[in-house]
């Protein structure tokens, strides 16, 4: 992974006139709820549009995200219904009904040769998940996204595919968006080598499809590690939950069979990622705040919250209150401790920075050099930022370092990502002064972010 050169860091559009995080100099008390998971939504939304009849996604995340999930599906055929109340419970929904795809042994007649455009904005689960989806439909289709959207990787999904005998075209940089995905036989699967080093979602995406591949699919990684375990693991999770079967018979190596999906309905747990910064309120004020509904067991990549926030010197108890879900308790410390060095902590990494920008001594974050394709390039974005509040940060070769704690008043820039803003939202509770370009970018996975964050902090 490049060290890359500091460049001068961007100044604030004049446009915006920011948004004033709100400050507290006294402990934070409260309780919250998040909405639901973007990972776990937009996997179901998926699965269902590769289901044999409609399937019903209850307590869906309702964002760009997964907005953008539904617009792709519906191009390519899917229909989508929302259910404003679902049960007694009043809880929303989404009734999908799938894809109708068509196996070339059924219908050998092309499908109707009218390009489908996917919008796929910023998001990661749009970009890498659904080409393979395309490439099943046997129609043409053209991806594209959000200029932030045009310089995340995309190469190992398309490499997948083209050794899975589908058309890409790239119409820009190769391995970029746009690109158009024909596979006018459709794809029947087999086994596929692809590099997954720069992100998890390149080996769910191709897993993801696999289902409806008459062969199935043995996808094997060829690179030395994949960042963000958790999320394949809940690509796999997810599948084995809807009775497809999965298997990992060598290390990297992952096969799922090819078989129907029946028609489903589930609920989508909390998520547990963007749960990080409303529990850092607690730790960053010296405060308290709980969160019921948190799930005893999870494949999201936040069930990591009690375990991090316990080692900068949180009090944290799960009180189970049913046979599922329990109330999360966080108690800040008097004063966060740096637990010296932090490793893989992929996308909750701005917020964990956050806390560690609090900290009197150095934090390094190793094993995170995939985060410069994330949204924005995250390690150049936070050692920015950090730097811009008064604080001392480096990049490194794989991740960052936080040398000395931030201290003064400025604007800080979010760079279209939801998590640099709420990086930003946490820091200004503790630093007075905090203004937060483009908060409207939390609306990624989280619309009604700086209502909510308010209503726990206090505007
Ligand atoms: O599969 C998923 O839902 C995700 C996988 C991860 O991607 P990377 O492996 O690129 O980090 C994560 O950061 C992203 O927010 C969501
Ligand atoms: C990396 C992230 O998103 P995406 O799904 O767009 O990759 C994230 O939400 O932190």
């Amino acid at each position: 992974m490049n060290t890359h050169q500091h460049t001068a860091a961007p100044s604030v559009p004049e446009s915006d006139p920011g948004w004033p995080a709100p400050h507290r100099s006294s402990p934070v008390h409260g309780q919250v709820t998040v909405p639901a998971s973007k990972s776990l939504t937009n996997r179901y939304l998926l699965l269902a549009a590769l289901a044999q009849g409609p399937s019903v996604v209850v307590h869906p995340l309702d964002s760009r995200d997964s907005s953008l999930m539904l617009g792709a599906l519906e191009a390519l055929g899917a229909g989508t219904e929302h259910i404003e109340r679902w049960d007694a419970s009043g809880e929303a929904a989404v009734r999908l009904t799938p894809l109708g795809l068509t196996p070339l042994s059924l219908n050998p007649r092309p499908p109707s040769s009218e390009p489908v455009s996917v919008d796929c904005g910023l998001a990661g689960t749009v970009m890498r998940f659904l080409p393979a989806v395309a490439a099943l439909t046997r129609r043409r289709v053209r991806f594209d996204g959000d200029p932030e959207a045009r310089i995340r990787p995309m190469g190992a999904v398309l490499e997948g595919l083209r050794a899975l005998s589908a058309q890409v075209q790239e119409e820009g940089t190769a391995g970029h968006l746009p690109f158009v995905v024909h596979a006018p036989e459709g794809i029947s699967g087999g086994e596929v080598s692809i590099d997954a080093s720069a992100s998890s979602q390149f080996v769910s995406g191709l897993l993801l499809a696999a289902p409806s591949m008459p062969q199935g699919l043995t996808l094997r990684h060829t690179g030395t590690e994949v960042p963000s375990l958790e999320h394949v693991e809940m690509t796999l999770q997810v599948l084995a939950e809807l009775g497809v079967e999965t298997s990992s018979p060598a290390p990297f190596t992952w096969r799922v069979e090819p078989g129907p999906i029946a028609p489903f309905t589930v609920r989508v747990e909390p998520d547990l990622s963007n749960a990080g910064p409303f529990l850092c309120a607690a730790a960053v004020t010296s405060g308290e705040v709980s969160m019921p509904g948190w799930p005893l067991e999870s494949t999201q990549i936040g069930r990591r919250w009690p375990k991090l926030l316990s080692d900068f010197g949180c009090e944290v108890s799960l009180t189970p209150t049913s046979e599922t879900t329990g109330t999360l308790t966080v108690r800040g410390p008097t004063q966060l401790v740096s637990p010296g060095a932090i490793d893989g902590t992929a996308e909750l990494t701005p917020t964990v920075a956050a806390l560690a920008a609090l900290c009197a001594g150095e934090t390094t974050f190793t094993s995170v050099g995939h985060l410069r394709g994330h949204e924005t390039d995250r390690i150049a974005a936070l050692v920015r930022e950090v730097r811009r509040l008064g604080g001392t940060a480096e990049e490194t070769a794989d991740g960052f370092r936080i040398l000395s704690p931030v201290r003064s008043p400025a604007t800080v820039l979010s760079y279209a990502d939801h998590r640099m803003a709420t990086f930003a939202a946490v820091l200004g509770l503790a630093v007075p002064g905090v203004v937060v370009e483009d908060i409207g970018s939390t609306a990624k996975t989280m619309p009604d972010f700086p209502h909510r964050w308010s209503a726990l902090v206090g505007a």
